[in-house]
């Protein structure tokens, strides 16, 4: 069977080439061509795949993406040709409970802030915005989560958009979409960007068009701007260079890269094609992934928020990812975006710390010894 796979899949070749003929390609320039004689795509999020890209696909059954997200996948065209599908919910959710926590750290040394005293709204409580959610509770902030399609369902203890809007951190997690009563294509809108108070900060590690960047950009340029945290842009890979200076935590859509995100990711697609095929699983995940440079820390007495900042900074540094933007934004290179994304380095999440001797919180994301953990669930 021929596999064709985004190039910048890990452990594609572990999981699948002992069995199958695995061919990579860039995932953002891949062709009709490329899926001639395919059996099997797997895409990242950079891959249109729909009825252009598969012109050519005469034998392809299988169409999987190793991401959350599926904005990029015509799944109906799919459904249509009988062609199966499969993506990896939740795959990278502790990464993106990870960065939004390094960000709030950062955030709340810039501003002289305890987190403790604030309120952060999450907008979408799916995995990644539930995770966020734990991560924030687990810092002593008052957590609302907006999620009006959840309260529709009936789900409760959700607050709706405007209150959610009021929060001092706004965070976004919902999923890329264009129509229906819950269409999260600018969410964020004109209007509510000058009507956000300036002490306010507002994160995305969703999707960039989920917020108007033309609009913020305005704000930024005016007497009174926000505090931004943005991994995410519209018009990804060409971000609007002029809203950069104005962002405190720029990066280039890595919320969710740690390499155990992306190992669920590619994992989850090696379990749904042997189940599409109707062949036995021979791997596991533990087996792909190396043991941390940093395994375990002792602690004598438990962290202030300081030291929580330095101790998250042990195992993921967000100002490196931040500085490595700006120095490829200054380059002038068109593809340093993509070039950022396809050289980043190996991260750990934060589960893969032992904090030993005080009892955390475990909704933090270290890992923490059983008999010490401060249980919350
Ligand atoms: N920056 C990055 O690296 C990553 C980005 N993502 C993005 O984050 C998105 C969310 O991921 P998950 O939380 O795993 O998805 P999920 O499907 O588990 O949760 C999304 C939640 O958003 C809610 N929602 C939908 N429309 C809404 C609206 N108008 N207002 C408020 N809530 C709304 C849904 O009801 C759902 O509960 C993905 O679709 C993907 O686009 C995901 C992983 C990594
Ligand atoms: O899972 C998602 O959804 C994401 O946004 C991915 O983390 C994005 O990674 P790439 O697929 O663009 O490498």
């Amino acid at each position: 069977m021929k596999v064709l796979a985004d190039e910048n899949m890990p452990f594609v070749r572990e999981l699948f080439g002992d069995w199958a003929e695995v061919i990579t390609r860039p995932g953002r320039t891949m062709v009709p061509a490329d899926l001639h004689d395919t059996d099997a795509l797997l895409v990242r999020s950079v891959t249109q795949v729909n009825a252009h890209l598969l012109e050519q696909a005469n034998k392809l059954t299988f169409v999987g993406t190793a991401t959350i997200g599926c904005d990029h996948i015509d799944t109906q065209l799919l459904a249509q040709r009988g062609i199966a599908f499969a993506s990896a919910p939740g795959c990278n959710k502790v990464a993106v409970g990870d960065y939004v926590m390094a960000a709030l750290l950062r955030v709340a040394a810039h501003k002289n802030w305890q987190l403790a005293d604030k309120t952060l709204a999450v907008i979408g409580a799916g995995n990644t915005g539930s995770e966020v959610a734990r991560r924030a509770e687990g810092l002593g902030m008052k957590v609302l989560r907006c999620d009006p399609p959840k309260a529709a369902a009936g789900a409760a203890g959700l607050v709706n958009y405007d209150q959610a809007l009021s929060a001092d951190i706004i965070s976004y997690h919902v999923p890329i979409t264009h129509q229906g009563p819950y269409a999260t294509h600018h969410l964020l809108n004109a209007a509510h960007i000058a009507a956000l108070d300036e002490n306010q900060v507002l994160i995305n590690a969703c999707r960039g068009d989920v917020w108007n960047n033309q609009a913020l950009l305005t704000r930024q340029q005016g007497a009174r701007p926000l505090t931004l945290v943005m991994d995410v842009w519209e018009h990804e890979p060409a971000v609007l260079a002029a809203l950069v200076p104005y962002v405190l935590i720029a990066t280039p859509h890595i919320a969710g890269y740690s390499l155990e995100g992306k190992a669920r990711g590619t994992f989850a697609l090696y379990r749904a094609l042997c189940q599409h095929i109707g062949r036995a699983e021979q791997h596991s995940i533990a087996s792909l992934l190396p043991a941390p440079d940093i395994s375990a820390v002792s602690l004598t007495r438990a962290p202030s928020q300081h030291q929580l900042a330095q101790l998250v900074r042990l195992v993921y540094d967000i100002a490196h990812d931040d500085s490595g933007f700006r120095r490829g934004l200054a380059t002038g290179a068109p593809d340093f975006f993509d070039a950022l994304r396809k050289h980043y380095a190996e991260r750990r999440e934060l589960g893969s710390l032992i904090l030993q001797g005080v009892g955390l919180d475990e909704r933090l994301g270290f890992k923490v010894p059983a008999q010490a953990a401060d249980k919350h669930n």
